[in-house]
C-alpha cells in the first residue's frame, strides 16, 4: 500500500493515465464477453434462461436504444469492437508503463547520484563504493521494474472486477463460488508470496555484498596478487555468490510452485464446476459454455494477480533500499556556504581553528598563514592532520570553532564552488580515468583547447614523454592509467591540475611517486611557477621543502612554522 501511495505521491499522472487506460480496456472487454452469452445463444438455439436474462436483456435495451437488429452478424461485430478497444487501451496503458518505467529508473539514479555530490564529504567517506554501484545499478532498475508489477496487478484487479460482474450476470451462485474458491486459492498459497518477499530482501542484501566486496577486491587485486591472498578473496566472494544464488533459486522455486499449484487447482475447480453446472443446476449449454470461458478467464486472471504480487513482494526492497539511501544522503547533505565570490590575492589564513573527527580531536587552535604567489609546505608525522587542514581550506570540512579565511573573507560566505574552481588539487594516489591523456587532463571541460593542455603538460614536466608516445595526447592510459609507470600517471595528474590555470595549486603527496631525478625536475617546475600561483603542499620530500617559502609542522594538532635552520634538519 505504501508503495502505491509513494508511486501516486511522485508520478501521479502517469499513475492516473494507466489505471484509467487500463481500466476502460478491462471494461471494453467485458463488455464483449458479455456479447458471448446472447452470441451462442443466438446460434445455439437456445431459450433465453432466467439465470442469464440479465445480460441478454441489457444489451437487447442497449441495440434497441442504438437500433440496431441483434443478429450473429451484430454480436460478432460487437465482440470484436471490445477487443480492438481492449487491445488500443492496453496498449497505451502499457506504453506509459513502459515510458514510467525508464523515467522512474533514471530518477532514482539521478536523485541519488545528486543526493551524494551534495553530501558531506566525510559521509561519502563512510559509503562503500561497491554498495553506491549496486544502488545505480541493480537497485535503481528493480525499483523501476516494481511500478511495472504494481500496473499489471492493476490491470488484473479491474479485470478480475469485470469478469466477476460478468458472472455473477450469468449465474450469481456459481460466481459466489468463484470468489470463494479464488480468495481460498489465494489463502492457500499466501505463503508463497511471504517466500518470494524475503528472498527478494535476501538477493538486495547479497547483491550489496557481492558488488561491495567485488569493488574492494578489484581495486586491491595486485598486492593481493603478490601475497598469494587472492584465493582468501576469491573464496569471500565465492561465499557471496553462493548467498545470491540461493536466493535466486528461493525466489524461483517459490514463484514456479505458486504458478503450478494455481494451474492444478483452477483445473480441478473448472471440471468440477462443468460437472455441476450439467447435473445440479441443470444450466443451458450456452450458460456452460459462457460461464466456462468467464470463470476460467477469471481464475486464471487471479492466478496471476497472485503472481504478479509475488513478483512486486520481491522487488519491493530493492525500491526501499533505493529510497532510504537517497533519503540518507539527503540527511547528510553539506550545510550551506555563502554567496560571495572568492579572490585570492592576499592570503589564506587559519584563525585558531579546532577540529576533530567523532569527539577524536585532531586540529586545536591552529594558526596558519598561506600568503598569495608563495609555495607553502605543511610537513609532519603521518596521521598528524595535514590533510586535514587542507580539507578544511578546500570547504570539504568545516572546522569546530575558529576561522578559514580567504583574502579576508570567512570561507562559509563564500560561493563554495566558485572556491573550488580556483583550485588544481593533486592528489597523493593518482586515479586516472580509463581514457586518453587528453580526455584525463580536460575531464569533460569543452572550454579547454588543446594548446591548454600541452601547456599544462609542460607545466608539470610531462610533454617529453607524451611526445614519446605514438599517439601523443591520444594515447589511451588504460585502466586506472595501468599503461603509465607511476610517476607518468602523477604528471597527468598535475598537468590536469594546473589546465584550468589555477590560483591555488594544493600538492597532497603529489610527487611521492616520482623518481628523484624527475622529482627535483618537477619540483623545480612546481617551483617556478610564479607569483600567478600559491602552492600549497603537503611533502616530507626535500625537493619540495627546499623550494618552498614557507614550511610548517603539524604536530600534537597545532602548526609551527619553523625556521630555516630547521628545515635543513627536518
Ligand atoms: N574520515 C575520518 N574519520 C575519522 N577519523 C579520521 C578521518 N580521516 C582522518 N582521520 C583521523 O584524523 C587524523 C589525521 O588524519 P590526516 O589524514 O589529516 O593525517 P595526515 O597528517 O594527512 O596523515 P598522512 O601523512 O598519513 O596522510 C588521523 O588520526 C586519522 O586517523
Amino acid at each position: 500500500m505504501q508503495l502505491i501511495k509513494d508511486f501516486f505521491y511522485h508520478y501521479p499522472r502517469q499513475v492516473i493515465i494507466v489505471w484509467l487506460a487500463l481500466a476502460i480496456a478491462s471494461i471494453a472487454e467485458g463488455l464483449s464477453l458479455s456479447t458471448l452469452l446472447p452470441l451462442l445463444t443466438v446460434a445455439t438455439g437456445d431459450s433465453a434462461s432466467l439465470v442469464g436474462a440479465s445480460t441478454s436483456d441489457f444489451l437487447t435495451q442497449a441495440l434497441d436504444w442504438a437500433s440496431i437488429t441483434p443478429s450473429v452478424g451484430v454480436m460478432i461485430v460487437l465482440v470484436l469492437i471490445g477487443l480492438v478497444v481492449k487491445a488500443g487501451l492496453t496498449l497505451v496503458a502499457y506504453r506509459q508503463v513502459g515510458y514510467t518505467v525508464a523515467a522512474i529508473a533514471t530518477n532514482t539514479r539521478l536523485s541519488f547520484l545528486r543526493a551524494l555530490s551534495a553530501s558531506r564529504w566525510q559521509y561519502f567517506l563512510s559509503q562503500r563504493t561497491g554498495r553506491l554501484a549496486n544502488s545505480i545499478s541493480t537497485e535503481a532498475s528493480n525499483s523501476a521494474s516494481a511500478f511495472q508489477s504494481l500496473a499489471s496487478l492493476s490491470a488484473l484487479l479491474s479485470q478480475c472486477a469485470v469478469f466477476l460482474t460478468v458472472a455473477m450476470l450469468i449465474n450469481w451462485k456459481i460466481a459466489c463460488l468463484a470468489i470463494a474458491i479464488g480468495v481460498g486459492i489465494f489463502a492457500l498459497l499466501k505463503v508463497m508470496v511471504s517466500i518470494s518477499r524475503e528472498a527478494g530482501s535476501r538477493q538486495k542484501n547479497a547483491f550489496q555484498g557481492l558488488m561491495g566486496l567485488l569493488t574492494d577486491s578489484l581495486s586491491s587485486l595486485k598486492p593481493l596478487k603478490a601475497m598469494a591472498r587472492e584465493r582468501e578473496m576469491d573464496q569471500m566472494l565465492e561465499r557471496q555468490t553462493r548467498n545470491l544464488n540461493s536466493a535466486l533459486r528461493t525466489s524461483v522455486l517459490a514463484s514456479e510452485t505458486l504458478k503450478a499449484t494455481q494451474e492444478l487447482l483452477i483445473g480441478l475447480v473448472l471440471v468440477a464446476g462443468v460437472a455441476a453446472s450439467l447435473t445440479l443446476l441443470e444450466l443451458q449449454l450456452s450458460e456452460i459454455m459462457v460461464l466456462t470461458i468467464v470463470l476460467a478467464r477469471l481464475l486464471t486472471k487471479l492466478s496471476k494477480l497472485q503472481q504478479e504480487y509475488q513478483k512486486l513482494a520481491s522487488k519491493e526492497s530493492f525500491y526501499w533500499s533505493m529510497m532510504s539511501a537517497i533519503d540518507e544522503a539527503r540527511d547528510a547533505r553539506e550545510e550551506p556556504f555563502g554567496d560571495r565570490q572568492p579572490t585570492l590575492d592576499r592570503d589564506i589564513r587559519l584563525e585558531d581553528v579546532c577540529f576533530d573527527y567523532d569527539g577524536n580531536t585532531v586540529l586545536k587552535n591552529v594558526d596558519l598563514h598561506v600568503p598569495a604567489g608563495q609555495f607553502t609546505t605543511l610537513i609532519g608525522f603521518s596521521g598528524a592532520g595535514k590533510t586535514t587542514l587542507i580539507d578544511l581550506i578546500i570547504g570539504l570540512l568545516r572546522a569546530s570553532s575558529g576561522r578559514v579565511l580567504i583574502d579576508g573573507q570567512a570561507i562559509d560566505a563564500l560561493d563554495i564552488r566558485a572556491w573550488r574552481n580556483l583550485i588544481g588539487y593533486v592528489p597523493q594516489d593518482t586515479v586516472l580515468l580509463h581514457d586518453t591523456i587528453y580526455n584525463n587532463i580536460v575531464l569533460g571541460d569543452t572550454a579547454l583547447t588543446e594548446a591548454d593542455v600541452h601547456a599544462a603538460l609542460d607545466k608539470a614536466g610531462a610533454a617529453d614523454f607524451v611526445a614519446g608516445l605514438a599517439d601523443g595526447v591520444n594515447t589511451n592510459v588504460g585502466e586506472h592509467g595501468g599503461r603509465l609507470s607511476g610517476g607518468q600517471r602523477q604528471r597527468v595528474v598535475i598537468a590536469r591540475a594546473l589546465v584550468h590555470k589555477p590560483r591555488l595549486v594544493i600538492l597532497d603527496e603529489a610527487t611521492s611517486a616520482l623518481d628523484p631525478d624527475t622529482e627535483k625536475a618537477v619540483s623545480a617546475t612546481l617551483g617556478a611557477l610564479g607569483s600567478d600561483y600559491t602552492v600549497l603542499a603537503v611533502s616530507h620530500r626535500a625537493a619540495l621543502t627546499e623550494r618552498s617559502d614557507r614550511v610548517y609542522r603539524i604536530e600534537n594538532g597545532q602548526a609551527r612554522l619553523m625556521g630555516a635552520d630547521e628545515r635543513v634538519s627536518a
